[in-house]
C-alpha cells in the first residue's frame, strides 16, 4: 500500500517502491443520496459520506488488508474500484489509466481484470443451477474459444485449483448441496476463469466456519502469489490482515486513518482508533493494547463530525481535532497516519506521551 502514489494516509515504502500499483483509488470519494420523505423546495440534499477522499493502491503480489468496523465504507471502496458504482469525485485507474466506463466493452474488460469474491457464497450462486452449469456461463464468457472437452478441461483445471477434487463429485451438485466453505472456493474458481489481475474480497470468510476460514485465506493468498495478482482483502478483523495482508489501511467513517505494513500497523499501532481495534479483537497472546479505552460509538455520516472524525471517541483528543482534518505524519517508509497526535508541538507531544504510555502498560492481571 504505498510506493509512487499517495495512499490512503500516503507515502511511499521501500517494499514497493519503483513498482507501480496494478489498481488505485486516487481521492475517491462517493456520496449516497438520503431517500427520506418529499423534497422540500430550497431544501439541501442529505447525503452518506461512505467514502471521502480515500486513495489506496494495490500492487502486483501482494495482499492489501481494508479493516474497519461495521458501516466504515470498506464495501464501498471495494466496489468503487470494482466500477460497480459512479464515483462522486477522484478516480480509479488500471495500470495508471483512469476507468471511466460503467458500461460497454470497457466495463466489461474491467469486470473481467478485476473480479469480487463476496462475503455470502450462497447468495451468489443460481440455486436452481448445478456447478457445472455455474462455471460454465463463466467460461463461455471469458473463454468463448473452448466448447464441450475444452470447456470441460478448463472447469476441471479450475475445480483443481480450488483442491475440490475429484471436480466431477462437486460439479454435478447444486449450492444447497455443498458447504460454505465449498461455495466459496467455488465463487474463488468462477473468478478465477476470467484469469483476472485484481481481486476484491469482501470479507471471504467472515460468514464461514472458524475451522475452515484459515484454508480458504491460505488459498487465496497461494493464488495471488502463484498468479502475481493484487488482492484487496475487506476484514473486520485486524488480527487475520496481520497473519494474511502485505499491508493494512484502517478505515473509520469514510476515510483511511492509518496505513503501512501490515506488522507495523497492528504491532506498533499509531492510530488511537487502530489501537482501540486491536483492543477489542480477541487475541490471548496481547497485553498492552488492552489499555485503550472505547468512550463511544461511530457518527453518523450522514453528519460526519467536523476535523478528526474520530474526536469525539478519542481519548487523546485536543482542540484542534474538533475544527481541522488532520493531514497525513509519516512515522516509516510506508507507514502513515492521520492524527494530530503525532504533529511536532509541545501539546502533541505530551498527548503522543501519554498515549504510548497507556498502551505500553502491562494489562492487569485477570482473575
Ligand atoms: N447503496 C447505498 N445507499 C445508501 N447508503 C449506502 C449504500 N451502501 C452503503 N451505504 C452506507 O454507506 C456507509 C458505508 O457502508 P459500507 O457497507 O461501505 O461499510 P462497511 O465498512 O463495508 O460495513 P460492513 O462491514 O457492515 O459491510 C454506511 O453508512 C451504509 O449505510
Amino acid at each position: 500500500m504505498s510506493g509512487d502514489t499517495k495512499t490512503g494516509t500516503g507515502t511511499t515504502t521501500g517494499t514497493t517502491a519503483g513498482q507501480r500499483p496494478v489498481l488505485e483509488a486516487v481521492h475517491v470519494t462517493k456520496h449516497f443520496p438520503v431517500r427520506s420523505g418529499l423534497p422540500r423546495r430550497g431544501a439541501t440534499r442529505k447525503v452518506v459520506h461512505a467514502v471521502d477522499d480515500v486513495s489506496l493502491s494495490l500492487y502486483a503480489g501482494r495482499i492489501t488488508a481494508l479493516v474497519g468496523e461495521s458501516g466504515s465504507g470498506k464495501s464501498t471502496l471495494a466496489r468503487l474500484l470494482a466500477q460497480l458504482y459512479p464515483l462522486t469525485s477522484g478516480e480509479v485507474r488500471l495500470h495508471g489509466e483512469p476507468v471511466r466506463a460503467m458500461r460497454g466493452r470497457a466495463f466489461r474488460d474491467h469486470v473481467r481484470k478485476v473480479q469480487l469474491i463476496l462475503q455470502d457464497p450462497f447468495g451468489s450462486f443460481n440455486p436452481v443451477a448445478t456447478i457445472a452449469g455455474t462455471l460454465k456461463r463463466a467460461v463461455a464468457l471469458h473463454h468463448p474459444g473452448k466448447r464441450g472437452k475444452d470447456q470441460a478441461a478448463v472447469i476441471d483445471d479450475l475445480m483443481t485449483q480450488i483442491n475440490l477434487v475429484p471436480p466431477r463429485q462437486f460439479t454435478a451438485k447444486y449450492p444447497h448441496e455443498l458447504s460454505g466453505g465449498q461455495l466459496q472456493r467455488i465463487s474463488i474458481a468462477r473468478a478465477l476463469a476470467a484469469d483476472p489481475e485484481v481481486f476484491l474480497a469482501d470479507e471471504p470468510v467472515s460468514s464461514l466456519d472458524v475451522s475452515i476460514r484459515l484454508g480458504i485465506l491460505n488459498l487465496l493468498r497461494r493464488l495471488t502469489e502463484e498468479r502475481n495478482a493484487a488482492m484487496l482483502y475487506v476484514t473486520h478483523d485486524i488480527a487475520s490482515a496481520r497473519y494474511f495482508a502485505t499491508d493494512t489501511a484502517v478505515m473509520y467513517a469514510g476515510q483511511v486513518v492509518e496505513s503501512g505494513p501490515s506488522e507495523e500497523v497492528t504491532q506498533e499501532a499509531a492510530h488511537p482508533y487502530t489501537q482501540l481495534l486491536i483492543a477489542s479483537a480477541p487475541d490471548p497472546s496481547r497485553s498492552g493494547a488492552d489499555r485503550v479505552r472505547d468512550i463511544g460509538q461511530p457518527p453518523s455520516l450522514i453528519d460526519p463530525p467536523a476535523g478528526c472524525r474520530f474526536h469525539p471517541r478519542c481519548p487523546y483528543a485536543m482542540e484542534r481535532c474538533a475544527t481541522t482534518a488532520p493531514e497525513p505524519f509519516p512515522l516509516t517508509a510506508g507507514h502513515t497516519v492521520r492524527c494530530w497526535l503525532y504533529a511536532d508541538d509541545p501539546e502533541a507531544r505530551a498527548k503522543r506521551a501519554e498515549n504510548t504510555e497507556a498502551v505500553a502498560r502491562p494489562a492487569a492481571p485477570t482473575a
